[in-house]
């Protein structure tokens, strides 16, 4: 059996602020500081241990994370940081209070870009300080490969790169892996694993700063997916069938 760990990270300032954040590099407010010792607490409590991290280059991820391992004394621990495993890129709508774009576009337009899976915000212009291209992290990705606004589909295509070059292998050879990273980074990731139909995964949110375990077998497939609660308890992931959605309709319960 393989254990992967995936955390969001703790409350941002913009979480807080409630502005569309992406690829925004802004900092944990100090709730997300707490958040992040507690979740690092429950996973010392369920005696979780790590042989190696995953995180984006996003300051938010990347602190959730130091603070984890500060928390778990393993600072020492291989740490690799991949833009692939960045927020969703959220295009022109970075920086834009949420409650106020659904005023003024509509609430079902809002969930359209927040939720759907292949809907994608309006994309930013290569100008605009929103966008990626003059921010040197990522110059070696190169301008036409760069996201100027993603569905969560655009998201996980890629994520999944990633996953199968950077995070499979530690899995295979037996690594015990914790991710830090974002909602839908790792939204994407879980739709991945589970092959969550395209409808169902709209239902699906990962609370910030909760571990969310998977047990995977032999081959990589998941056995097991469950929050970390409270006292070394588990809230079970199932995805159940769902009568409105068809045969393969699934959605968490
Ligand atoms: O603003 C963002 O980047 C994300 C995560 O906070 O928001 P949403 O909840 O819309 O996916």
């Amino acid at each position: 059996m393989h254990r992967l760990v995936l955390l969001r990270h703790g409350q941002s300032v913009w979480n807080r602020s409630d502005l569309f954040t992406g690829w925004t590099d802004v900092d944990l407010t100090e709730q997300g500081v707490a958040e992040t010792r507690h979740a690092a607490g429950l996973m010392k409590q369920a005696g979780f241990d790590f042989d190696v991290a995953f995180t984006s280059v996003l300051k938010r991820a990347i602190k959730t994370l130091d603070i984890v391992l500060e928390e778990m004394d393993r600072m020492w621990l291989p740490v690799h940081k991949h833009w692939r495993l960045n927020e969703r890129h959220y295009g022109a709508l970075q920086g834009l209070n949420k409650t106020e774009t659904a005023a003024r576009h509509g609430a079902d337009q809002v969930f359209l870009w927040r939720r759907s899976w292949d809907v994608p915000p309006p994309p930013v212009e290569p100008e605009d300080p929103c966008s990626a291209v003059s921010d040197r992290r990522y110059a070696g990705i190169g301008r036409a490969n760069l996201p100027r606004g993603e569905s969560l589909k655009d998201t996980t295509d890629r994520v999944i790169p990633f996953w199968e070059e950077g995070i499979c292998p530690a899995l295979r050879l037996g690594a015990r892996v914790l991710v830090s990273a974002h909602g839908n980074s790792l939204r994407g990731l879980v739709k991945h694993l589970d092959k969550v139909p395209d409808q169902d995964i709209p239902l699906f949110e990962i609370p910030t700063s909760r571990p969310l375990v998977y047990e995977l077998g032999a081959d990589l497939v998941p056995l097991r997916r469950y929050f970390l609660t409270e006292g070394g308890g588990t809230e079970e992931i199932t995805w159940t069938r769902r009568e409105d959605s068809g045969p393969s309709g699934v959605v968490a319960a």
